[in-house]
């Protein structure tokens, strides 16, 4: 934003060309020790109700008490720096998807992932070959397959299991199980264990951003690495289950027939378990997340809930009738509510990015083996981007153009400036899916009750990857009277 822009010459320290070195962040220095205690403050907030990027807003105030929009620290070793991506350029960075940066992610996430996981992928070769591997996972038949049985298994959680009248539902509970089956049902159909290791997969997701105390019995890291050998093997089986009965519904069996064709974007068994859990993880937990909070910013906000009941109410659907995407394309508002809870709880708050070489990113000058976070959450709370960023309003989108581009929605400049899923060569492959949950979920809700939050904590989970109500969003349902 322009007032970034004019911020950042006086805020920074002048390097050797004529970009400047980004400024040091709140409480700067330098030494092993300045290194050890920024660490150990990072793994602080983490653990404490504030979450990590409490950490990160503390810095963006320079030495001087003037806020930047970027800054350096030291976490873990490395140089990290962090650049508003409302900083012209920063978001380039992820667009362009340069060779000098090349992804990167905490190493606790690459063990607990894998070596062959593509959200760890740094090879861009490598990288191409996976993507084009799972993109039939997200092709419109098997998006379609997906949808239908999100709702089915939303109807059957939130309708038929309903609590009593008035009673309270734990929302990330519900939206981490129904999420969790039906991704699993798309990945491997039929008989699989995993379906039983939903709660390895939380220790998975609760060790990736642990310090990685691999010998320390009973240490968080430990416990994720145990779960994920537990859900490896699990996937392990269902490889040998495919390679003798593919069926022809789910990713497995596709990447099992593609092997035994001979395909040059043939995975191997590794690729393949590395991968489904990456998924998993990528998809479950994210996606459930930003369903809690939407249901908590429309709990906060009655009179946008009423308006959503009277799309959805509006769409004359009758009955017990299964939800399409034909169905989904004409919630409007529901759609912008969407993209609005999506920009307030920014559940991907920063993308890392380390340089391969000397280089710049948004004008600053960044060296060799610096980690560079483009800070999407600064993005979506920059007041010069976002008018009174702070405030839940799905009208903000009024005024996106209307219309499809490759299947999806084209939108107007400010849209296009939300960064929830990255941008460029590694942007969300189940972008489509994590919406198409929301507005299910969203759907089944708001048509058959009305809520409202049973516990207004607002402290964060603590060591939660990704941020989120530490009392699980319990909400109060209260029927709505069709008659
Ligand atoms: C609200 C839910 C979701 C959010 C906020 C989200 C966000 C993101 C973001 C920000 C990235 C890019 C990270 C980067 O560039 O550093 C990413 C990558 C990815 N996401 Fe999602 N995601 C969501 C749901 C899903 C779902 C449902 C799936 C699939 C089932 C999925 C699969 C992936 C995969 C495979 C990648 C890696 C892409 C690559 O590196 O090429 N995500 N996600």
């Amino acid at each position: 934003s322009s007032s970034c822009k004019s911020r950042r010459r006086s805020n920074c320290e002048q390097g050797d060309d004529e970009a400047a070195f980004p400024p040091a962040g709140a409480g700067a220095g330098a030494g092993w020790w300045w290194e050890w205690r920024e660490t150990a403050w990072f793994v602080a907030e983490h653990g404490s109700g504030r979450g990590f990027y409490n950490f990160v807003q503390a810095r963006y105030v320079g030495t001087n008490g003037s806020s930047s929009c970027c800054f350096r620290t030291a976490l873990f070793g490395r140089v990290h720096v962090f650049v508003s991506a409302a900083l012209p350029g920063a978001s380039r960075v992820l667009a362009s998807d340069p060779p000098h940066l090349a992804k990167r992610y905490a190493r606790t996430a690459a063990d607990l992932l894998g070596p062959h996981s593509i959200l760890c992928c740094t090879s861009h070769s490598r990288h191409r070959l996976l993507r084009r591997a799972l993109a039939p996972l997200f092709s419109l038949p098997s998006t379609a397959a997906f949808a239908a049985s999100f709702d089915r298994r939303a109807t059957a959680r939130l309708l038929l299991a309903a609590p009593a009248p008035a009673g309270v539902l734990l929302a990330l509970d519900a939206a981490l199980e129904i999420s969790y089956g039906a991704i699993c049902e798309m990945l491997v159909a039929g008989d699989s264990k995993l379906a039983m290791l939903q709660g390895d997969v939380f220790a998975v997701t609760q060790a990736m951003l642990a310090l990685p105390l691999r010998c320390l019995p009973g240490s968080r890291f430990r416990r994720g690495l145990h779960a994920r050998k537990r859900i490896t093997a699990a996937i392990r089986d269902d490889i040998i289950r495919t390679r003798n009965a593919p069926n022809d519904h789910d990713l497995l069996s596709v990447l099992m027939q593609r092997r035994q064709a001979g395909h040059p974007d043939a995975l191997t068994d590794e690729q393949i378990e590395d991968n489904i859990l990456t998924l998993i993880i990528a998809g479950q937990v994210t996606t459930a997340t930003a369903i809690t909070w939407m249901l908590k910013y429309l709990s906060d906000n009655p009179q946008i809930q009423d308006k959503l009941r009277a799309e959805a109410l509006g769409l004359g659907l009758k009955g017990d009738y299964p939800l399409t995407l034909q169905h989904l394309n004409k919630m409007d508002y529901a759609y912008k509510a969407v993209k609005e809870s999506l920009r307030m709880a920014t559940i991907v708050s920063w993308f890392p990015r380390v340089a391969l070489k000397d280089c710049q990113v948004a004008g600053f000058h960044i060296q060799k083996d610096w980690i560079i976070n483009v800070d999407a959450r600064a993005l979506h709370y920059d007041p010069a981007v976002f008018h009174n960023p702070t405030v839940f309003d799905p009208s903000r989108f009024n005024d996106d153009e209307e219309g499809e581009e490759d299947g999806v929605k084209k939108g107007s400049a400010q849209q296009r400036r939300l960064l929830v899923f990255g941008a460029g060569g590694r942007t969300c492959l189940g972008m489509n899916l994590a919406k198409i949950m929301m507005l299910i979920f969203l759907h089944r809700l708001v048509t058959n009750f009305r809520w409202e939050m049973a516990d207004d904590d607002p402290s964060l989970e603590k060591w939660a990857m990704f941020p989120r109500l530490k009392n699980g969003c319990p909400i109060v349902l209260t029927p709505i009277n069709h008659s």
